[in-house]
């Protein structure tokens, strides 16, 4: 019944979707080529199996109007964009849970880095580790100037690594030098000091949902063959390493999280979690 329902249906009846089945993002659409993407599963819009696979969905359904060009990821929080992946996916799970899971992170990743949308990444709030991974994967990233506010790759905090593939998208985005130093310091970057080295691109002293609508109707001006083959140039590389080693990505994920020590730091990364 869900998936007969167009997008722009999707997006006239936000609440009478939410209230039968629940989506974990709104869509709307500002314009007629624009669509926005909104993160809504509170507290933090982490990453569970289930809101990986509905952003996808979601995303998917979207490319499919070919009326829609650019699309506006943001989140229903203004303070956190996405705390990244959901830590108790990832605490004694099982392994076929965990591998569904880690399946559902790869292709939420391959769907949106590879989209013919141009898409807007609009960082109102907090974009640790996987939120920071899907602001890599778009087009453009807008952010507001908060310098409370965090964005990069802390997994070596959590005493865990990148997976190579997001990884190598930080090197691509930030060069090789700051993305080494930035890994394994797990550092979090203030507005100001990813705007210096790239990560995010514009940063917003207003409204930075104005702004990021306003890019993406740029984007949406330009041919479309052109940012589509200029897309395929860029990433088409990484998109072709990650397709080639998803069995092994998938190994090495869930023989990582499952070892004992792993999950120990899982454990006390929850604790301190839940503590603050
Ligand atoms: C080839 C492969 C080989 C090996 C690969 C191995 C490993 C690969 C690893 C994969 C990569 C992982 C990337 C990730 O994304 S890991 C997640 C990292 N995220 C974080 O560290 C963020 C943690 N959260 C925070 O810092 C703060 O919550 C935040 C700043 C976002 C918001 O702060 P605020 O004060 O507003 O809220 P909190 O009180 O802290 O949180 C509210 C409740 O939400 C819970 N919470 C927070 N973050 C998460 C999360 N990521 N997952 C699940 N739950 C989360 C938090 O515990 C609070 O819960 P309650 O106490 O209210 O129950």
């Amino acid at each position: 019944m869900l998936s007969r329902l167009s997008p722009r249906l999707l997006s006239s009846s936000p609440r009478l979707l939410s209230s039968s089945i629940r989506t974990l993002v709104n869509v709307t659409y500002p314009s007629p080529s624009v669509a926005v993407l909104e993160l809504d599963r509170p507290p933090v819009n982490s990453l569970s199996l289930e809101m990986a696979t509905s952003i996808t969905s979601h995303i998917k359904q979207i490319e499919s109007d070919p009326q829609i060009r650019s699309l506006i990821l943001t989140s229903s929080n203004p303070k956190i964009f996405s705390a990244g992946l959901d830590i108790t996916e990832m605490s004694r799970p099982s392994k076929t849970r965990l591998s569904t899971f880690w399946r559902s992170i790869q292709s939420l990743f391959l769907t949106l880095y590879s989209t013919r949308l141009s898409t807007i990444s609009c960082i109102t709030g907090h974009s640790p580790a996987g939120g920071c991974l899907l602001s890599m994967s778009c087009d453009y990233r807008v952010m507001s100037r908060n310098p409370k506010l965090g964005i990069g790759l802390n997994e070596t905090r959590l005493g865990i690594a990148a997976p190579f593939w997001l990884k190598d998208l930080f090197v691509k985005t930030v060069g090789y030098r700051e993305a080494e130093l930035g890994l394994s310091r797990g550092k979090l970057y203030s507005p100001e000091e990813a705007l210096k080295i790239g990560l995010v691109d514009e940063i917003v002293d207003g409204e930075v949902y104005d702004v990021a609508v306003e890019r993406a109707e740029e984007y949406a001006e330009i041919p479309e063959k052109g940012i589509v083959a200029t897309k395929r140039m860029c990433r088409g590389e990484l998109v072709r390493d990650l397709e080639g080693k998803i069995e092994e990505d998938v190994g090495w994920f869930t023989d990582f999280i499952l070892e004992e020590g792993t999950q120990k730091g899982i454990e006390g990364y929850l604790k301190s979690l839940s503590k603050k």
